[in-house]
């Protein structure tokens, strides 16, 4: 079906006009007899791209399944997701990561794009079927062990080594286990002491990051830090970037997540689990340096690490809760309230362009321009939502935002010239 979107502020910067034709491309005149969506007032992006998405299907289906999450992803202005590889079982071979692959395809609303485990059942010791991961139908680029780091320093290496071959890149959760205990589940802090908590210090995570920067130097290889959440991960890859650059030959690139440039480590004083997440919320000098690194380019892109949990997987005490947060629906509602000063330009950087090259997805993240694939967000920049964990596409409800106003509102969503959102609603 062809489209005509009218009147959109194009990235914010001049009002156009798009045609989308049938085969779900943008070209440079109107279709005959196609269906048209008023966009007045209305900021057209191109479709923004997670590269850091829990799906929980295979495995824990009751939580989110992959056409669920796919719904919560074109809710939220998505038109690609990369799924990470921590389901059951784990996504560590090419039958695997086809199978995902195959799921989003037939949800068809974003594309799914798995990410592969790094080493086999994210045991942290043998490496996965990295090439024929990539090889498969799939083409995995991207390989994790998100939710575990991997910490030993040789396996890291030979990954690394390893997806150089292809210009893949592994994605590092950057938590040296020997500097928290394995209760850890808090910023370890004034605040983590008060209330008990035994907690993570920040230089936990930036151990592993100023390591990996210089195994990814000493291979020539790429490296990607996902949730990036301390100032001093900011400094080391605010180093790291300015040596790659002049190097040429390797590459590093970090994201941070929507609620660690919102939340902070005070939420926790009530003890709800709902603000439980791996790595944890930091202190407001954290969120601070985090919100200057994405602004200045030191971090790349924004990522949601969306983690639905189970009910009853969620809601226990504090310490025996399940870790992480939902995300796919309110990402670009928390930038834009986050960081009210960013361009939409800035913003489609930040939460399409660079995440799509990361992915290596060439048909995500492109210009608005005939040639492109029809893949855009409608964005209405002036409006402020209440956010509400029940008008959600997710199964799950651990949402940190219920009940908060962010501003902009995802109108209207079109993947491939398809609309999947129309006013907001899944069509
Ligand atoms: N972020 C989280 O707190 N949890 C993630 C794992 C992870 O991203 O490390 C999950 O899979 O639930
Ligand atoms: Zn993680
Ligand atoms: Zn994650």
């Amino acid at each position: 079906m062809s489209l005509v979107i009218t009147g959109a502020s194009l990235l914010g910067e001049r009002t156009g006009d798009l045609y989308v034709d049938d085969a779900g491309r943008l070209v440079d005149e109107a279709p005959a007899g196609a269906e048209t969506i008023d966009a007045d007032g209305l900021v057209a992006l191109p479709g923004l791209v997670d590269l850091h998405t829990h799906l929980r299907e295979p495995g824990r289906e009751d939580a989110e399944t992959v056409l669920t999450g796919s719904q919560a992803a074109a809710l939220g202005g998505y038109t690609a997701i990369l799924a990470m590889a921590n389901t059951s079982p784990v996504t560590d071979t090419a039958e695997a990561a086809t199978r995902v692959w195959e799921l989003g395809r037939e949800a068809g609303l974003v594309h799914v794009q798995p990410v592969g485990a790094v080493t086999r059942g994210l045991g942290g010791e043998e490496l996965a079927e990295l090439g024929l991961m990539h090889r498969s139908r799939a083409g995995v680029t991207v390989f994790s062990d998100d939710g575990r780091c991997v910490h030993d320093a040789r396996v890291m290496r030979r990954a690394l080594e390893y997806v150089k071959a292809f210009g893949g890149v592994v994605s590092q959760h950057s938590q040296d286990p020997s500097l928290a205990g394995p209760t850890a589940c808090c910023h370890e802090g004034e605040l983590s002491g008060r209330l008990g908590l035994p907690g993570w210090p920040g230089i936990a995570e930036e151990v592993i990051v100023a390591r990996d920067v210089m195994l990814a130097r000493h291979t020539g290889s790429r490296v990607h830090v996902a949730h990036v959440s301390t100032a001093g991960s900011v400094e080391v890859l605010r180093w790291a970037k300015a040596q790659a650059k002049e190097d040429g030959h390797w590459d590093v690139t970090a994201e941070v997540t929507p609620h660690h440039l919102l939340l902070t480590t005070d939420l926790l004083s009530g003890y709800d689990p709902t603000f439980k997440v791996n790595p944890p919320l930091r202190p407001q000098e954290d969120v601070d340096a985090l919100r200057a690194a994405l602004a200045d380019g030191t971090i790349d892109a924004v990522a949601t690490d969306h983690a639905p949990h189970a009910r009853h997987d969620k809601e226990h005490a504090f310490v025996d809760a399940a870790f992480g947060m939902v995300g796919l629906e309110t990402a670009l509602g928390v930038v834009r309230t986050a960081l009210p000063d960013l361009s939409w330009s800035d913003v489609a950087r930040v939460m399409s362009v660079t995440p799509a090259r990361i992915a290596g997805l060439a048909e995500q993240g492109r210009p608005l321009a005939p040639g492109s694939p029809a893949h855009v967000v409608l964005v209405d920049p002036a409006a402020s939502v209440t956010v509400d964990r029940d008008a959600s596409a997710s199964l799950s409800r651990n949402n940190p935002w219920h009940g908060r106003g962010l501003t902009s509102r995802v109108v209207h969503t079109v993947y491939a010239g398809r609309v999947t959102v129309r006013d907001g609603d899944l069509t």
